[in-house]
């Protein structure tokens, strides 16, 4: 039997759709939980393939990159998308995410470097905010196409992990209030009640993000 270990932050972050992947094809793997703030990782980073986490360890083989590793289980497993098409638009939304990452670090940096509260205020404003709206529109826009509720085709793909869990921090973070954005509500209630998923997220630890 193959060994998967996954390494990662004792937060769902980057980390946990990783970890749903896992749930849903019923794989068992070795969900190894860091400290961030811990000599634990001090000593761990530099011995990374890219000094950051997660990194996946498969039979001793390590895997870095987190959209990587869910994109490698999620071709193993079948929660790529079906056809050559599928899989890119499953791609491109994960790319889509990453894009809204990026278009929020100004106003992270802020957060990290313990600016003052108008600065925060203001970069959150004229830069969080509007990053926020446009990546909600996009997101909204094609669960309105949706027949399934997925985000692509007929049955869940790794996208529709990622984007679920990130409208959960948004949600957190008071970006989204509840009932603002009904269908993104109802789709992320719809991943995260999925039976192969419901046990798992109502007992994992709750974190902002
Ligand atoms: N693009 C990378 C980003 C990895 C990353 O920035 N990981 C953060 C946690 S979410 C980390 O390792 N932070 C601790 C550090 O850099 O020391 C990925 O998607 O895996």
């Amino acid at each position: 039997m193959v060994h998967y270990k996954l390494t990662y932050f004792d937060f769902r972050g980057l980390g946990d759709c990783i970890r749903q992947v896992f749930y849903l094809a019923n794989v068992e793997f070795e969900d190894e939980r860091i400290v961030m703030k811990s000599d634990e990782w001090k000593n761990l980073k530099p011995k990374t393939p890219f000094g950051h986490l997660p990194v996946l360890t498969v039979d001793g083989l390590e895997i870095p990159q987190s959209m990587a590793i869910v994109r490698y289980l999620s071709k193993k497993f079948g929660f790529a998308g079906k056809t050559p098409e599928e899989e890119a638009w499953v791609d491109a939304i994960v790319d889509q995410f990453k894009d809204f990452g990026v278009s929020l670090r100004p106003y992270i940096y802020t957060i990290f470097e313990n600016k003052p509260a108008d600065v925060v205020e203001k970069t959150k404003k004229e830069v969080a905010i509007p990053a926020c709206e446009n990546y909600l529109r996009i997101i909204n826009k094609i669960l309105e196409k949706s027949k399934s509720g997925f985000l692509v085709g007929d049955s869940l793909t790794f996208a529709d992990l990622v984007v679920a869990d990130n409208l959960l921090s948004l949600h957190n973070d008071g970006f989204i209030k509840k009932g603002q954005h009904p269908k993104l509500d109802e789709f992320q209630a719809k991943i995260h009640n999925l039976p192969e998923l419901k046990d798992y997220i109502a007992s994992r630890p709750s974190t902002t993000f």
